[in-house]
Parts: structure tokens; C-alpha cells; sequence
């Protein structure tokens, strides 16, 4: 094996393990247990089938683990959407919209980021401490605003009211819920309950920042405990590839005592032959000349045999290092395959949107800059439409996250049904979907975008039992040459809010 195609192997293999162990992340102490027994399958050169019946049993605990994952993914994105649509009710202003609207679009683009929540409900922060501060301009005389008295340890304490009681109990059950939601070592669960009992049995408006601080160092120390299992697993196969490194060093060193020793025994035969002749140059008589060369004959020969054994002796040393070197790498190669299925496996489900099982976001961006590329070489046209699903909150707020999920999942299978084979569809982000149309010009483009829209429109849907119609609005841009894939999603974006602003239900293009 040369050493680029092993330095490969090693970095595949090295790929592949720390997905796994991303994955792993300590959500499940079974499959926390197959994944350690895996490691030390690996470590102590167990045979590949066993190390295959350990990944058939992990796989199974890997899908759960996934799904737990984004379940509780799901619940943080729905408890930050509902601590602003609390703040919405109970402030006496609207919301900041640039901030609000910035929230929302970190909310949709990031919560499938465990990393990012801390920085979420730290922006959530941001903006109630901003709608208190816009209040307190706008209307002095207020002085009863929730925020005021959050924010500001307002004087008026006595118009606290049982509203705000109310209003602390919502915001309080929601962090409750994202509290118990957390994946925390045992270590943790006397913090997290204190924490929640504080959370739900506490009326004073005044606590809640320093709760809301308590709740992202506890989310952070979530994240934190998945980067430390990362590093341990990381480091378990450092020691795994040291042991390698160990093999080949040894194979080397043999090599080198085999070629150090043949040097040795020439130069060894060189001298006894050079003494011989300068004994036999100073032999006076036939029987002493006779001794002589008898004696250094022996010796000569003693010296061979000596190597022979020698050398026979370094060659089954250095034939056993290698191949328990082979062996080695055989082992590896196998492992690296296994794993490198999974980790392809585990790279498509990270591409495609778990609800609507369609590619998301990082698969279009992903796919967006080489399509335009070839579409601009062979110099065909291509369209992107931005479609957004109308009043999508209103079916949130009406029937429930639940009945909004049904309705994410149907939109783009009926899209799709009306698209060509080389159309492609993706999830851009909440209720808003990507087609891109190759080798299509703007007209043609116009036409399937019609088409969508009539489709959506058209679609029965049913929320408990009573007819709704949904509908969406279009907006739609050809790529221009050198134009870059931001520019293209920008201008269709416009067009779209053109689109929203004109009623909704409605196709817009450049003119
Ligand atoms: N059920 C559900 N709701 C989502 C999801 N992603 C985003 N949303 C919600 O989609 C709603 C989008 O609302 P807005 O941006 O105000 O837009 P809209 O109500 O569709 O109104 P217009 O776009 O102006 O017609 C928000 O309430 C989000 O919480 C999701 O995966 N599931």
C-alpha cells in the first residue's frame, strides 16, 4: 500500500468514525455502549465481520438517535416561535420588525443548529429588551408594560397585575419545556430541575432575564458535553492509527538490521580473508601453512553459519511484521468501506429536509453555483422561482404546528408533480420552496410557475374536518451571464414580495 492511498484510508476512516460519533452525541446510553464497543473493536484488531455486526445493531439506535435529535429540534424552533408570539400579545407596541423579522429567519434557517440556540434565545432577549425600549420612547405614559418592569426595574410595581402573571407563566412553561427538552449528563438533572421549578413556580417579572441567562448556559453546556465526546472519540483513534504507525515503523527497523547486518558480516569475511593472506604470506613451512588455512577456513566458515542464522532469524521477524502489517490494513480497508456507506448514507439524510423529504437548503446552495456555470458555458437559459406559501401563520395559529407540518409536506409533493424530470425543487427555509428550471426561458419558466400556483390552489386540504384553501405566491428571474446565485435569489425574492403585496395567490417576473 503506498503511503498516499493509506494516508486516504486514514482520512476516510477518520471522517466516517467522527461522523459516527456526532451522531452517537450521548442521546442514547445503548447506542452510546455499541459505539464505545466499536472503538474498542477497532482499537484491539477484532475481524471485520464482528465489527460489521456491531455497525448492523448501531444502525438502527443511529436513526432513532437522528429522529430524537430533530424532535427536539422541532420543540426549540416551536418554543422560540411561541416566546414571540407571547411578547407580540403582551406588548403594548408591535414587535421591532427588523429584529423581529431577523429572529424569525434565524429561527427558520438555524434551528436544526444545536449550536445556534444559544444565540437565538440570546436574540430573543435582544428583542424584548428592544420593544421595552421602544415602548418606554413612544408611549411615557405606560408605565404598566410588562418590559418596563423586566427590563428597567420599573417604579410602578404595583401595577403588577395578574395579566402579567399570566404572561409570565406562558414565557416560563415554554423555557420549562426547552429546559426538559436538553440532553444533560446525570450531573446536570439537580441544576435542570432547580432551574425549572424556579421557572414555573416563579411570578416575578423581574427574575426572568436572569432565568433566560441560567437556561443558554445550560443549553450551551449541552452543546458543550457533544464536542467532549467528540474529542474523546477522536482521540481513541489517534491511538488506533499510533498502533499502525507503531507496525511500519517496526517493519522499517527490521529492514534496516537485515541490511546493517549484511554489511556487518562483509566487512567481517573481508578482514579474516585480508589476515589469511598476509598469515599465509608469512608461513615458513608446508604443515604450519596447512594449520593456518585450516584454522581461518573454520573461522571463515563459523562466521557464515553465524550470519545464516542471524539472518534467518531477521527475515522471520521482519516477515511477521509485516504481516501482521497486511493484516492490519487489510482489517481497515474493510472497516473504511463499511463506514464509508454510512457516512454517504448519513450525507444524503444531512441534504434532504426531514418533513417534506425533499433536498434542503445547503442542497441548493450546494447545487445552485454549478448549474448556473453550465447553463452559462452551453449558454442555455435557467430560471429560479422563489414560491412562499400564503398566510402560513394563520394556519399555525389556527390549527395547531401540527396541521402546518401537513400542509409543508403536501406542497412541494404537489408542486413537484407538475415539474419536469430536470426541474429541481428544494426547502429554502420555513414555508418557502426553491424550483429551479434549466435550459428554460422566462416565458416558458412563467408558464410552469402558473401551473404551480394553480396546482397549490387547487389542492384539497382539510384541517379537522373543514375545507381551507392554500395558496402561493411566485416570484420568478432568469439568470443573467456572470450574474452570481445571490444575485438571481435576490431578484426573484423581489419579486416575490411584489407578488405578496399585489394580494398574494399571484406569479411575478421582471418585466
Ligand atoms: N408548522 C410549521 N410552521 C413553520 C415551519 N417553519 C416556519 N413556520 C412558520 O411559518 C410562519 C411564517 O409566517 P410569516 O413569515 O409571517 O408569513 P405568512 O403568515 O405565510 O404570511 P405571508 O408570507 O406574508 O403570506 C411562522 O409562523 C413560522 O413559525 C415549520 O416547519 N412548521
Amino acid at each position: 500500500m503506498t503511503e498516499s492511498s493509506s494516508d486516504k484510508l486514514i482520512e476516510v476512516l477518520r471522517k466516517a468514525v467522527s461522523r459516527t460519533s456526532m451522531l452517537a452525541e450521548g442521546n442514547y446510553p445503548e447506542l452510546d455502549s455499541v459505539v464505545r464497543q466499536l472503538r474498542q473493536s477497532i482499537t484491539q484488531g477484532v475481524n471485520a465481520d464482528e465489527i460489521q455486526k456491531l455497525l448492523n445493531q448501531a444502525e438502527p439506535l443511529l436513526l432513532s438517535s437522528d429522529k430524537a435529535q430533530e424532535e427536539r429540534a422541532k420543540l426549540v424552533r416551536t418554543s422560540l416561535q411561541s416566546l414571540i408570539d407571547v411578547l407580540g400579545k403582551n406588548a403594548n407596541q408591535p414587535l421591532p420588525a427588523p429584529l423581529k423579522k431577523q429572529l424569525e429567519y434565524e429561527i427558520r434557517s438555524k434551528w436544526q443548529l444545536p449550536y445556534e440556540w444559544p444565540n437565538l434565545l440570546k436574540l430573543f432577549l435582544e428583542l424584548s429588551q428592544q420593544t421595552f425600549n421602544q415602548t418606554d420612547s413612544s408611549h411615557q405614559t405606560e408605565k404598566n408594560s410588562l418590559f418596563q418592569r423586566l427590563f428597567n426595574r420599573s417604579k410602578d410595581k404595583d401595577q403588577a397585575q395578574s395579566n402579567d402573571q399570566e404572561i409570565m407563566v406562558q414565557i416560563s412553561h415554554t423555557l420549562a419545556g426547552l429546559v426538559d427538552n436538553l440532553s444533560l449528563p446525570k450531573r446536570y438533572h439537580g441544576e435542570m430541575s432547580t432551574l425549572k421549578s424556579a421557572l414555573t413556580g416563579n411570578s416575578n417579572l423581574e427574575q426572568l432575564p436572569t432565568l433566560l441567562d441560567e437556561v443558554i448556559s445550560l443549553v450551551m453546556i449541552a452543546i458543550g458535553k457533544t464536542q467532549e465526546s467528540l474529542t474523546k472519540y477522536l482521540s481513541e483513534l489517534n491511538k488506533q492509527l499510533a498502533s499502525i504507525n507503531a507496525s511500519v515503523t517496526s517493519s522499517y527497523q527490521s529492514q534496516k538490521s537485515l541490511s546493517e547486518s549484511r554489511e556487518g558480516f562483509n566487512s567481517k569475511l573481508q578482514k579474516q580473508v585480508e589476515e589469511t593472506s598476509q598469515a599465509v604470506q608469512g608461513a615458513n613451512d608446508l604443515e604450519s601453512l596447512q594449520n593456518l588455512i585450516n584454522e581461518r577456513l573454520s573461522s571463515i566458515s563459523n562466521t557464515m553459519s553465524e550470519y545464516r542464522s542471524r539472518m534467518q532469524e531477521q527475515e522471520k521477524d521482519a516477515n511477521q511484521s509485516i504481516t501482521s502489517l497486511k493484516n492490519k490494513v487489510t482489517r481497515m480497508e474493510k472497516d473504511s468501506a463499511s463506514l464509508r456507506t454510512m457516512l454517504q448514507e448519513k450525507l444524503a439524510q444531512a441534504m434532504t429536509d426531514a418533513l417534506t423529504e425533499i433536498p434542503n437548503r445547503t442542497a441548493y446552495q450546494d447545487a445552485i453555483l454549478p448549474l448556473c456555470q453550465i447553463m452559462q458555458k452551453t449558454q442555455k437559459p435557467l430560471c429560479l422561482a422563489v414560491c412562499d406559501i400564503d398566510f402560513f401563520k394563520k394556519v399555525n395559529d389556527t390549527w395547531g404546528h401540527l396541521a402546518g407540518d401537513k400542509v409543508l409536506s403536501i406542497v412541494p409533493k404537489q408542486i413537484r408533480s407538475v415539474l419536469q424530470k430536470e426541474d429541481l425543487i428544494f426547502r429554502y427555509g420555513g414555508e418557502e420552496f426553491v424550483v429551479v428550471f434549466p435550459n428554460t426561458p422566462l416565458d416558458k419558466a412563467m408558464e410552469k410557475a402558473e401551473l404551480i400556483r394553480q396546482t397549490v390552489e387547487k389542492t384539497p386540504f382539510n384541517m379537522q374536518g373543514e375545507p381551507v384553501s392554500i395558496s402561493v405566491s411566485i416570484g420568478l428571474a432568469q439568470h443573467k451571464a456572470q450574474e452570481t446565485p445571490e444575485s438571481l435569489f435576490e431578484r426573484a425574492d423581489k419579486q416575490l414580495y411584489q407578488a405578496k403585496d399585489s394580494g398574494r395567490n399571484r406569479v411575478m417576473a421582471e418585466k
